[in-house]
């Protein structure tokens, strides 16, 4: 578990960018911190390994204050992905991956066959192993991000827009390639978006924020669509329009629902819960 205490984060040209925020992040889930441009996302993102250093408070890995962990070695020992994938240019794709390996005292025969395992757990063809990063379409280029994020084999995976700049099928199947992955490892994933739909669809907690890393709702999707702290929130999360807006159409075929453009989303089944 993940815990931040009362974290303030003032930048030395006097930005507060995050201002008394405490969160408890639980093990072996996944996260979401959404909301708009420069709310402090990623400042609260980087103060979990140490790239940034809060001015008050304190963070928590299992109920230890990193403060007391080397920062390179806490860095080294927990996973970063970024929106550019970060890759380093003129390092192969399996040389990219096998960089944390060999930080971390593999040898170079064993940091390759990892980047090797690793390419094929994020879906790339071991063909590609020896190509650059600049010979690979972004999509690509951000699942060797994730397969580099994943090479420590970290508990701990922090994931700031990966999938931002990337057109939108293949952020959807990179999306779904997460949610995938994310079953078969259970790691505990924390991942910024300002994208309100991939929050609910990766996150199974969504903490919703304002400037300052203001807390304005923080629950599960279903709790938050369900139960919206207050109006903004609910336009915030499109409550009322788009593909959250599903309304009853009865047919001659039965009752199906149909989303804020009119179109039918599927079939109404059941008036009970369903699991
Ligand atoms: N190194 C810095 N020095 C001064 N101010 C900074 C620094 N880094 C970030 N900030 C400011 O702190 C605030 C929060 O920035 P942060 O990058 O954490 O937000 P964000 O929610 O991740 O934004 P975005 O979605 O645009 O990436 C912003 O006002 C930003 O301008």
């Amino acid at each position: 578990m993940i815990e931040f205490e009362n974290i303030s984060k003032r930048y030395p040209d006097g930005t507060v960018a995050v201002d008394d925020f405490s969160l408890q992040i639980p093990a072996h889930q996944t996260t979401v911190f959404v909301g708009s441009s420069g709310c402090g996302k990623t400042t609260l993102l980087r103060m979990i390994n140490r790239m940034v250093e809060p001015s008050q408070g304190t963070v928590r890995i299992d109920g230890e204050d990193i403060e007391s962990k080397p920062a390179v070695q806490l860095r080294r020992s927990i996973g970063y992905v970024m929106q550019n994938s970060g890759l380093l240019p003129h390092f192969t794709v399996a040389e990219n991956i096998a960089t944390v390996p060999r930080l971390m005292g593999s040898t170079r025969q064993d940091s390759h066959k990892r980047a090797l395992e690793l390419m094929e757990t994020v879906g790339l063809p071991a063909s590609m192993a020896q190509r650059y990063p600049h010979q690979l379409s972004g999509g690509q280029q951000q699942r060797v991000g994730v397969a580099r994020g994943l090479a420590a084999d970290p508990n701990i995976l922090l994931m700031d827009e990966p999938f931002g700049a990337v057109d939108p099928i293949v952020r959807a199947e990179l999306q779904e390639e997460l949610i995938r992955l994310q079953k078969e490892l259970g790691k505990t994933i924390v991942f910024v978006t300002h994208d309100i739909d991939e929050a609910f669809l990766l996150g199974d907690q969504v903490v919703i924020l304002a400037a300052g890393a203001q807390k304005l709702q923080v629950g599960s999707p279903s709790e938050i669509i369900e139960h919206p702290a207050d109006d903004f929130v609910a336009s915030f999360i499109g409550a009322q329009r788009g593909a959250r807006a599903l309304r009853v159409k009865h047919t001659e075929h039965g009752a199906v629902l149909v989303d804020g453009q009119g179109r039918t989303q599927g079939r109404l089944v059941d008036g009970r819960d369903s699991q």
